[in-house]
């Protein structure tokens, strides 16, 4: 590659983000829209949230309605915003900024010969789609609030039923983290809490020095079919993803890390912290531009952490974000 091609290439990696209005368009049967990109356009063959690049003067809104038109052949009312993915590609970066669209007319059709599929929620993964759509389909289908547990303390009742009016109060996904219990402790509250969460169709995650070490924590991972998750120095010490009938995620600090965490088939990620929190009083935060910066060049769905309330949601979201995890916003109803 002569240094001017190399040189044109690098201004455009470095370039100001694409802008790219899709659709989340629902059936009357709450299947999902999904259009299949042709031959000879960039990533071919892949399947994608219907759209296109916002053109100047365009609103995200106007982008889109202009696009199904042309597209699909249909005529969109209001649009509720889901999740702004910033992700850059290896020749281009762009913001996906997606929608779920309340109400159409019309009946959808491949205008450009596209093929289209109305694709039921559950079964998204298994249509390939470009990278950048990891966490869009993660944002429909995951939850957006990831309550990770303070302490347990002397009293395991009330903190149990802390933890429990939390998951009816609406969180679907909790770790358990715990540095101070014993072993046999926290067996006993793992087992004591898993058949409640999986009532009320909570996921739970074992914090990864629960019970004492990785090894400890992996055991009653097993033991109970429950999550793990992995701190930053566990994530970079495994070298292929833990066995688990359940999901694994990982705290991450860095760009390696994520990185790390993606390469092992990590289901999610925690990065933080976003603003300054009494929890980890001597780390520097991130704030939400390093997080968008971090978040383009992985499509692993990640949660912001760290100072965060549940009205942060919609600026995490416009960050890329899978959601908001926090300890204190989420336990008790209050920051
Ligand atoms: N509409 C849409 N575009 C997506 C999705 N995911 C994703 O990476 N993209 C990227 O966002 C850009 C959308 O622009 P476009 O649809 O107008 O693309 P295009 O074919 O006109 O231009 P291009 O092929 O030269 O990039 C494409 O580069 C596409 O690869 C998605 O879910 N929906």
């Amino acid at each position: 590659m002569t240094a001017a091609r190399i040189a044109n290439r690098e201004s455009r990696i470095t370039a100001a983000p694409i802008h790219v209005a899709a659709g989340i368009l629902k059936d009357a049967r709450g299947r999902i829209l999904l259009a299949r990109r042709g031959d000879g356009r960039d990533l071919a063959g892949l399947w994608e949230f219907p759209g296109g690049k916002v053109e100047p003067g365009e609103t995200p809104h106007e982008a889109l309605a202009r696009e199904l038109r042309e597209e699909v052949g249909i005529e969109i009312g209001a649009i509720d915003p889901l999740i702004a993915v910033p992700h850059a590609y290896p020749h281009k970066r762009i913001l996906l900024d997606v929608s779920c669209v309340r109400s159409f007319t019309g009946r959808a059709r491949g205008l450009e010969g596209q093929a289209l599929a109305w694709v039921p929620r559950e079964r998204l993964h298994a249509y390939a789609m470009p990278a950048a759509d990891r966490p869009v389909v993660a944002a429909l289908l995951q939850p957006a609030e990831y309550l990770i547990t303070p302490e347990p303390g002397p009293d395991l009742d009330t903190f149990a039923n802390t933890l429990l009016a939390a998951v009816r109060g609406g969180v679907r996904r909790v770790q358990l983290r715990a540095l101070a219990l014993g072993a046999d402790a926290a067996a006993a509250l793992v087992a004591a809490l898993k058949p409640q969460l999986r009532e009320q169709r909570a996921e739970l995650l074992l914090g990864g020095r629960l019970g004492g070490d990785l090894d400890a924590t992996l055991a009653l991972c097993a033991a109970y079919g429950c999550g793990l998750h992995a701190t930053a120095s566990q994530l970079m010490s495994l070298t292929r993803r833990p066995a688990l009938d359940a999901v694994f995620a990982a705290s991450c600090h860095t760009l390696d890390e994520l990185h790390h965490a993606q390469a092992l088939g990590a289901d999610f990620a925690v990065a933080g912290p976003i603003a300054p929190t009494p929890t980890h009083a001597d780390a520097r935060p991130l704030g939400w531009a390093a997080f968008a910066a971090l978040r383009e060049q992985v499509a692993l769905p990640i949660y912001a952490l760290g100072g965060l309330r549940r009205e942060d949601l919609a600026i995490a979201r416009e960050h890329g974000a899978q959601g908001i995890a926090a300890i204190r916003a989420l336990w008790s109803g209050d920051a």
